[in-house]
């Protein structure tokens, strides 16, 4: 058993804004906590997604790493120049207007960032790239979807396989050259955004991870869900570790010079 104390890494989590009863609340997945607590080994603080609000520079400070999660919701088109989405297209401006800002800012400061799904779209559209709305109606692309009418478990199930660049981290990271991922987006990365390196990239050329290229520590993107059943995937856990490991040396930064680390 754990006990998450103060020798642990504060890793922010920005919500998703998700209305229960009608009301708003900022909400967290509960897989993304636990990824945090078991694969990264850090203290998951949950940040609502306040906008302009945050003096980001502050936020920063008290910062060791940022997760951005997944969800169901879509970055609006707005953000990187694109055509209307359809009508139904879920949105989150709030979200948005928080973590399109922090990604920058935190890129800048060193801050670790991991990026999933929706997440590794932000990473993408922050630094200037655009997105595909609909991924599953260009020709030659699989459906990225999530399978329909099954349970939760196998709706996280491995999809397909992906290719990692020989010379890429994430093959340094995990020792291989290829892996089964799972798959539940709509969207992907379209044009890349400058600076981002690609790492990985499914059978039909979908982009599935990236790297910022000059980053000062960890900056990774994933289009497949690692944080699910983390503890169990080998390759999960691996890439929730190199995270955490990142998040400690800055936390020991931070903590030599607080006001400074961000700097
Ligand atoms: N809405 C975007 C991003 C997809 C995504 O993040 N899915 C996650 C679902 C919920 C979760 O597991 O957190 C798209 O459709 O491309």
């Amino acid at each position: 058993m754990y006990r998450i104390d103060a020798s642990w890494p504060a890793i922010g989590i920005p919500a998703c804004v998700k209305s229960v009863e009608e009301l708003p609340f900022h909400a967290v997945g509960e897989k993304y906590i636990t990824a945090v607590v078991e694969g990264a080994q850090g203290m998951p603080l949950l940040l609502p997604v306040l906008g302009e609000a945050y003096d980001i520079p502050s936020l920063l400070d008290r910062m060791d790493g940022l997760l951005f999660t997944g969800s169901t919701s879509n970055i609006h088109p707005r953000h990187y120049g694109g055509a209307p989405d359809r009508p139904d297209s879920p949105q989150d401006p709030q979200r948005d207007a928080t973590t399109l800002p922090l990604i920058r800012a935190a890129i800048a400061a060193g801050v670790p960032v991991f990026c999933i799904c929706r997440g590794h779209q932000e990473l993408n559209v922050a630094l200037g790239g655009t997105l595909h709305t609909q991924v599953h109606d260009l020709p030659g692309k699989r459906d990225h979807r999530s399978p329909k009418n099954v349970d939760y478990d196998a709706r996280y199930a491995p999809q397909h396989k992906v290719s990692l660049e020989p010379s890429g981290m994430l093959t340094k990271i995990l020792g291989r050259t290829e892996i089964e991922v799972n798959s539940l987006h709509w969207q992907a990365i379209d044009r890349l955004a400058p600076g981002l390196a690609i790492e990985a990239k499914a059978p039909d050329d979908v982009i599935e991870a990236v790297r910022v290229e000059k980053a000062k520590t960890f900056a990774f993107g994933v289009q497949w869900h690692p944080e699910y059943r983390v503890t169990e995937n080998p390759v999960s856990l691996a890439l929730f570790k190199a995270f955490g490991a990142a998040c400690r040396d800055r936390a020991r930064a931070r903590l030599r010079t607080p006001g400074k680390a961000a700097e």
